[in-house]
């Protein structure tokens, strides 16, 4: 006998939840497609090189060898995106979408698979903060269409910890290590990286650093009593800027978070993630990466875009599920041509297999639904 257990982390899906996050999908899709995006698909296996520069956890990829050459499952949609455009000479500025599978090794015992769909967009070739709104605005749609409006957004930016050690010191592996501590809030560690500065400039800021998190008015409001070097304040000004532009959506909560990791390390600017306050992940997460293609081509290109957890999303989101509830047709199978006539002519009508009347009068009333059947004439009559 063969083994009937799945590799770890691996799970089937069926039913009304696989339904569920098909038909989510198809109303993204709609969405993205009314607001011009265009549809890439890109394979599930890649060269390992692809996801070189940006690490992106490769410990945690599945590695496969083809023809003595390195490939991994995919764990990330944008690099293959920017693998894509480097080797497809597209006009751009161009908006593109993705919804596909993605593969990481979780955690064991995290109680996360390995196996995810996800959702997203690339919006690639504009420079102006547009493009981060346009995230914006497509996150509150879908927040108030299928959370009821409680996605709220934080931002960030992915250059704010190095405008502020910048000013402190030269030493990058210094820099590294308080950055470290600083995003797993290791306070006791962060403190005594921090300790030959504490008598300096940002001294006072610094100390307040790590808690720099929460409702957008309430952390601008404490960061406005630092003198911060020129570029974090660069920084500052651009987020207060983003987060009043932001607060014009309906129902839009906006936090800011100055203390976070950039969620991946390609980002070159804004930064931010969509969370509900009821549940522990995110469900958006994305940010500006003007870098990202020049790993691929000679020219740089700017660009933003966000993914999407469609899993998770699958499961919180509340909208009306359309099921058709189909009546059934009772067939003899030398009436098959009557049968292709006559489900044309009644779409809601679907096959019976059952081998007599008898059982199909059984299943119809099990199912609450209707029975037909095909008289010698070839025309349809109830037999409930
Ligand atoms: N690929 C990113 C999301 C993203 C899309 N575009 C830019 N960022 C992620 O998985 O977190």
């Amino acid at each position: 006998m063969h083994k009937v257990s799945l590799p770890l982390g691996m799970r089937d899906e069926f039913g009304m939840q696989a339904y569920k996050k098909h038909q989510l999908e198809k109303m993204l899709e709609q969405l993205l497609q009314q607001h011009d995006f265009m549809r890439i698909d890109t394979p599930l296996l890649e060269y390992q090189e692809v996801f070189a520069d940006f690490d992106l956890k490769q410990r945690r990829a599945y590695h496969l060898v083809d023809n003595n050459e390195a490939v991994v499952l995919r764990p990330d949609l944008t690099l293959p995106i920017a693998r894509f455009l480097a080797t497809n000479n597209f006009d751009l500025p161009r908006k593109f979408y993705y919804v596909g599978e993605r593969f990481k090794i979780a955690k064991s015992l995290s109680g996360k698979y390995n196996q995810m769909t996800q959702a997203g967009i690339e919006i690639v070739g504009y420079t102006s903060l547009k493009a981060e709104l346009e995230c914006f605005f497509l996150i509150n749609c879908l927040s108030r269409k299928f959370l009821q409006g409680r996605v709220r957004i934080e931002l960030g930016d992915a250059c704010f910890a190095d405008a502020v050690l910048d000013s402190l010191t030269k030493d990058a592996a210094l820099k590294a290590a308080i950055k470290k501590q600083l995003y797993q809030k290791n306070i006791p560690q962060y403190q005594k990286m921090i300790a030959p500065f504490v008598t300096g400039k940002q001294g006072q800021f610094l100390q307040k650093w790590p808690r720099l998190f929460g409702d957008e008015a309430t952390v601008l409001q404490q960061v406005s009593q630092f003198a911060l070097p020129a570029a974090a304040q660069l920084i500052i000004n651009k987020l207060e800027r983003v987060a009043h532009w932001l607060k014009q959506l309906p129902e839009q909560p906006v936090s800011l978070d100055l203390s976070a990791a950039p969620p991946q390390t390609y980002y070159t600017g804004i930064t931010f993630k969509g969370f509900s306050d009821d549940i522990s992940d995110y469900l958006f997460s994305g940010g500006r990466y003007d870098h990202l293609l020049e790993s691929f081509q000679k020219k740089a290109e700017p660009a933003v875009g966000m993914g999407i957890d469609l899993e998770l999303l699958t499961k919180v989101a509340d909208f009306d599920i359309p099921k058709p509830k189909a009546d059934l047709l009772f067939f003899e199978p030398e009436q098959l041509s009557e049968v292709v006539q006559i489900c044309q002519q009644h779409p809601n009508l679907t096959l019976c297999l059952e081998r007599d009347l008898q059982s199909a009068q059984q299943t119809a009333a099990t199912k609450h639904v209707k029975l037909f059947r095909i008289d010698k004439e070839g025309k349809i009559s109830d037999a409930t």
